[in-house]
């Protein structure tokens, strides 16, 4: 395969239910073929989105000293901002060539039932927050979507990962890769790699530079449409499956010398269970002709297993 095919989660939302199985079936094939697919009729909307541009945008054009104050010690990068170069590709010799800020889950409860650790505020933007919370929850809602209908495709009951990503301990992770100056020697913006997480929905990949690497090796481009999120596998759900969806490696590449002095935005949302969850590969993606891959684990320690090797856990 030699491009990411498209989607359109209306399909999916249909009271068509043949509409409905269709999109089910394209999207179980894209994740078991490339492990990427680009969709529209999602729920974020163009607004939502351009509003979260231009306060991150403001925000990574702030004096390194003030977002330093956001960079907050023992979160393992958790919430708040990781400053450049300070996240390592598992295996990679070098940091990416990027800095970021991570919005986690909005939890309604008293605090001392709190799960995790509270999202940090900036002060200097207050639409910074207020738009990050909303963008948050419109790809949760999303990813929920996708998630039934990959349990569909898995023969599991629909609803089967709402109870482990309802209040989940996902991330939307804006990342800002600063112009280049000169040419780096051993880095890319974003050194090859997996996601560790159940599905990443990805916000800007308009342009070029990601890459995703097809089953023969081959390095392809995944450009998304205007309207459209690039959304792929990670490695909890590769896990889960015994490998049926896959995982994929990808890249973010330096740009062209002409492009050196544009900056790349992109954003992330990186949908992770509750740490309760357990990610022992499932029955029915288990038999003679395909034994059982992994160790049984749960999300919250194979988290942690992934986040020492990336350097952000100590
Ligand atoms: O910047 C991008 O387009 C992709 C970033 C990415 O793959 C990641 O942060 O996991
Ligand atoms: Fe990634």
């Amino acid at each position: 395969m030699n491009q990411i095919p498209s989607v359109d989660l209306r399909d999916f939302l249909s009271d068509d239910h043949s509409k409905k199985m269709q999109f089910v079936e394209q999207l179980g094939s894209a994740f078991e073929e490339i492990g990427f697919v680009a969709i529209s009729g999602h729920f974020l909307s163009d607004k939502l989105s351009e509003d979260l541009y231009t306060q991150i945008k403001a925000f990574f054009d702030l004096p390194q000293s003030i977002k330093s104050n956001y960079e907050i010690q023992g979160l393992a990068g958790q919430r708040g901002y990781t400053s450049y170069g300070k996240e390592k590709a598992q295996n990679a010799p070098v940091g990416d060539l990027k800095e970021f800020w991570h919005f986690g889950q909005y939890e309604e409860v008293a605090p001392e039932d709190y799960l995790y650790p509270a999202n940090i505020t900036v002060d200097e933007l207050p639409a910074f927050n207020s738009v990050g919370k909303e963008v948050y929850q419109q790809l949760e809602k999303t990813a929920l979507y996708m998630l039934r209908a990959l349990a569909l495709h898995l023969r599991l009951e629909e609803t089967y990962f709402d109870q482990w990503v309802s209040q989940g301990n996902s991330i939307l992770r804006p990342i800002h890769y600063p112009p280049l100056t000169k040419a780096p020697e051993k880095a890319v913006r974003a050194a090859a790699h997996t996601d560790i997480n159940l599905i990443t929905l990805l916000m800007g990949a308009h342009g070029r530079g990601l890459q995703v690497q097809n089953r023969q090796g081959d390095w392809i481009e995944a450009i998304a449409s205007k309207d459209q999120l690039m959304v792929n596998v990670g490695d909890m759900l590769s896990r889960l499956s015994n490998n049926r969806l896959l995982s994929t490696v990808h890249q973010v590449v330096n740009p062209p010398e002409a492009g050196w002095s544009e900056s790349r935005y992109s954003i992330p949302f990186f949908m992770h269970p509750k740490a309760t969850m357990p990610l022992n590969c499932l029955d029915n993606c288990v038999d003679d002709q395909h034994p059982q891959l992994y160790e049984d684990i749960s999300a919250g320690d194979f988290l942690n297993e992934r986040l020492r090797e990336l350097g952000l856990l100590k």
